[in-house]
This record gives structure tokens, C-alpha cells and sequence, in this order.
């Protein structure tokens, strides 16, 4: 390095850095897919692609979107039944002759995605099916291990295309659990500041500013998210697109995870497959908000206007598990300090679920 260079990398003292990565393009709205040819030629990743998908979304839109392209690139296809390290092993291995990977559906086969794309440094496009989740844009993938559900850090999408014609045709069940999970921010915000207070956590003001933001608009909007509108797909992509900028901006996902995703990965674990992660997320956020002191029944009617679970009854799982996640959650990521970390006991965790039931 030059002393002209050294001399302009002089500071006063102040260091600090931080690298946000975000999307290039991001498409939303009615037959979005029919412009991937379009964000492709605008990124130019080359010329092979690995089109991932599960064996749902394949149908779905994983041919449809393989039919788009095949004309003009060479089309490989890997279908990800879960997410796990061999699925992982497995669509690594299929990426290596591709230039660049497309994940077409739910949020396991994003986060797939974006493993695979980040361990192989390829880029990869964003092609959400379901409105199920905030994870269509973030930095960050979870990834479920036997010590529990890890966050682990991998490439945003280079692009996002979110078709709200083919996302207003899931079942409006994800839908409305992909606004639990935007809901759930409102308590994420509240373990930060309260980690922050606590434990000194650096957090972001922007960060937290544009995640509460994200819910309350959501929330403002709850009676317009009716099923099978593609207008509803529009208001729920567009807050999952920003609450996802507001992992970015903060580098973690903190400002839209925190003792309610606790519970819901501990749930997740006690009986897989039980709740969908959103589902799992909104029921802990009324616990959580009750325990932070906040109105924490105006966070259960906004879920049940949506069309959201508030009991665990609504998902046939029994009480006493639910307690048990209550307990377990802060075993899930102990370094991430929030409000069910503070000594929650057997008692108080019965209390809290009985509290789900009351009028
Ligand atoms: N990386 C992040 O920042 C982030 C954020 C939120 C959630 N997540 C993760 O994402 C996962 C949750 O996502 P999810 O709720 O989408 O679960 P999921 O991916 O398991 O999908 C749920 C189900 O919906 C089906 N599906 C998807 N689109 C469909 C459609 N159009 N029609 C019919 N069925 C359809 C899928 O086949 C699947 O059976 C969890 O693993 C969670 O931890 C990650
Ligand atoms: O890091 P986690 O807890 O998976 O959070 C990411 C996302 O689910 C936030 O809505
Ligand atoms: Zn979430």
C-alpha cells in the first residue's frame, strides 16, 4: 500500500464498518415470473441454472418457471424434500456445473437456496410461492440441526421475483402465516431493547424503526388480507420484503426474531411439522407480549383477523408441549438474551398458555 494510501485510510479513532448486502432486483406483483428472462438478462449470472424446489412447489411453479427459461439456458432441476445436511450435500453437489440456482418455494427451499448459493458462491434468484415467511429476501437462512434451529450466514438473492398471482393461490394458510411472522416483530423489537438495557447489545435504530413500521402497516391493512387476492399476496409480500431489509440492515436477524422464534424453533423441534413457522412465532408473540407488559391482545385479535392460530388447540398440539417449548426456548441460540430468558418457570409458563384461552 502507497503512504498516499495509508494517509487517507487515517481516522480519528472511529472504526466501525458495517456491510450491507441486499438485493439487486426485487419484482413483485401479477405474473412476475413471466419476467425472469428479463432479471436475468439484467444480472447476467450465465448460462446453466440449478431450478430448486420441493415436490409441492415444483408443480406449482417450479415447471413453469423451468419452461420460461429452457429455451435459452441449459436447465437442471433438484428437488429438496427437507432441509437437512444431506439435502444440502446433495443440492451442493447438483449446483456445481450450474452458473446460478433459482429457489422456487416455501421457505425451506429458499433457505436451501441460499445455503447452497452461499457455500458454492453462486448467485441465486428468489422466487417465493407462499407468502409464509420474511425470509424471501434476508441474509440469513435457519437451518434445523439436532442442537436445535441455527441462523447461519449466506447470500441475499441476488434477485427476488414474487408472482402475487401464484401467491394468492396457496393456501391462505401461509399466507396468514407469513403475517404472524411480520406480527411477531413487534415483541423481536422489544427482547432487543430489552437485551440492549440488560446486557449492553448493540442494537439498530434504523433496524428497529423499519421492522415496527413493517407490523404496524400490516396490521393497519389486516381486513384487506382475504384469501386468494392477489391483492392481499401484494400487502403480505411487500412486508416481508421490508421486514427482511430490516435483517439487513441490522445484520442479523434480531430485529424480527427474538423469545417468541425462541419458542417457535422449540416447538418446531418438540413436534415438527405441528405449526408452520409463522404460525408457531404468532402464538409466542402474544406470551411474550404479555410477559413484556404489552398489549398482547391486540397482537392475538390482529392474528385472528388475519385468519392466524392464537391456541395451541387451533393446531392440535397439546398444552403441555407448548409449555415445554416455553422452557426449552432458551436453550434455542442461549447467546440471543430475550424476556424468556429472564427465569421463566413451570408456573408461569402453564399461566401463559392458560392466558391463550381467556375471553
Ligand atoms: N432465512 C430467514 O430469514 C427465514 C425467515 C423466516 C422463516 N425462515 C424459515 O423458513 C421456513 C418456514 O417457511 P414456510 O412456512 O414457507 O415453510 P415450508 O417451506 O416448509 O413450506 C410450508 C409448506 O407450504 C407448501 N407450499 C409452498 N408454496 C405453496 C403453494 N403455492 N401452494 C401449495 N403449497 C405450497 C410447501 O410445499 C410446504 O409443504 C422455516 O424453516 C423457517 O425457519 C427463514
Ligand atoms: O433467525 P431466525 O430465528 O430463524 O429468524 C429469521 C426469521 O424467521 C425472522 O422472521
Ligand atoms: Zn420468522
Amino acid at each position: 500500500m502507497s503512504t498516499d494510501t495509508v494517509q487517507v485510510l487515517q481516522s480519528d479513532g472511529f472504526n466501525k464498518s458495517r456491510w450491507t448486502q441486499l438485493p439487486r432486483d426485487v419484482l413483485i406483483g401479477h405474473q412476475a415470473i413471466l419476467q425472469l428472462p428479463d432479471i436475468i438478462a439484467d444480472i447476467r449470472p450465465g448460462r446453466s441454472v440449478l431450478i430448486i424446489s420441493g415436490g409441492t412447489t415444483r408443480e406449482v411453479a417450479g415447471n413453469a418457471v423451468e419452461d420460461i427459461l429452457k429455451d435459452s439456458y441449459d436447465v437442471k432441476r433438484f428437488v429438496a424434500g427437507k432441509l437437512d445436511t444431506t439435502t444440502l450435500e446433495a443440492c451442493s453437489q447438483a449446483s456445481l456445473s450450474a452458473d446460478f440456482l433459482i429457489g422456487v418455494g416455501g421457505g425451506r427451499v429458499i433457505d436451501c437456496a441460499k445455503i447452497v448459493s452461499y457455500k458454492q458462491g453462486k448467485p441465486f434468484i428468489s422466487v417465493p410461492t407462499a407468502a409464509s415467511h420474511d425470509g424471501i429476501i434476508s441474509g440469513r437462512a435457519t437451518l434445523p440441526t439436532e442442537a436445535g434451529s441455527v441462523s447461519v450466514g449466506a447470500h441475499p438473492p441476488i434477485a427476488v421475483v414474487a408472482d402475487t398471482g401464484i401467491i394468492s393461490q396457496a393456501p391462505h394458510r401461509l399466507m396468514a402465516s407469513g403475517c404472524a411472522d411480520v406480527i411477531s416483530n413487534y415483541t423481536a423489537i422489544l427482547d432487543w431493547e430489552l437485551a440492549h438495557r440488560l446486557r449492553g447489545e448493540q442494537i439498530s435504530e434504523y433496524a428497529i424503526a423499519l421492522s415496527k413500521m413493517t407490523a404496524e402497516i400490516l396490521v393497519k391493512d389486516a381486513n384487506l388480507i382475504k384469501p386468494g387476492q392477489e391483492e392481499a399476496a401484494w400487502i403480505v409480500v411487500k412486508a416481508l420484503v421490508s421486514s427482511g431489509v430490516s435483517m439487513a440492515i441490522a445484520g442479523s436477524s434480531r430485529p424480527a426474531s427474538g423469545g417468541e422464534h425462541k419458542f417457535g424453533h422449540a416447538l418446531e423441534r418438540l413436534i415438527p411439522g405441528a405449526a408452520l413457522h409463522g404460525e408457531a412465532c404468532g402464538i409466542g408473540s402474544i406470551m411474550t407480549m404479555y410477559l413484556h407488559g404489552g398489549d398482547w391482545r391486540e397482537i392475538r385479535s390482529s392474528l385472528a383477523r388475519i385468519g392466524a392460530p392464537t391456541t395451541p388447540k387451533e393446531l392440535n398440539i397439546p398444552d403441555e408441549i407448548v409449555i415445554e417449548a416455553l422452557l426449552k426456548a432458551r436453550d434455542i441460540r442461549p447467546e440471543r438474551y430475550t424476556i424468556l430468558d429472564m427465569g421463566l418457570t413451570r408456573e408461569s409458563a402453564e399461566h401463559l398458555v392458560q392466558m391463550l384461552y381467556e375471553a
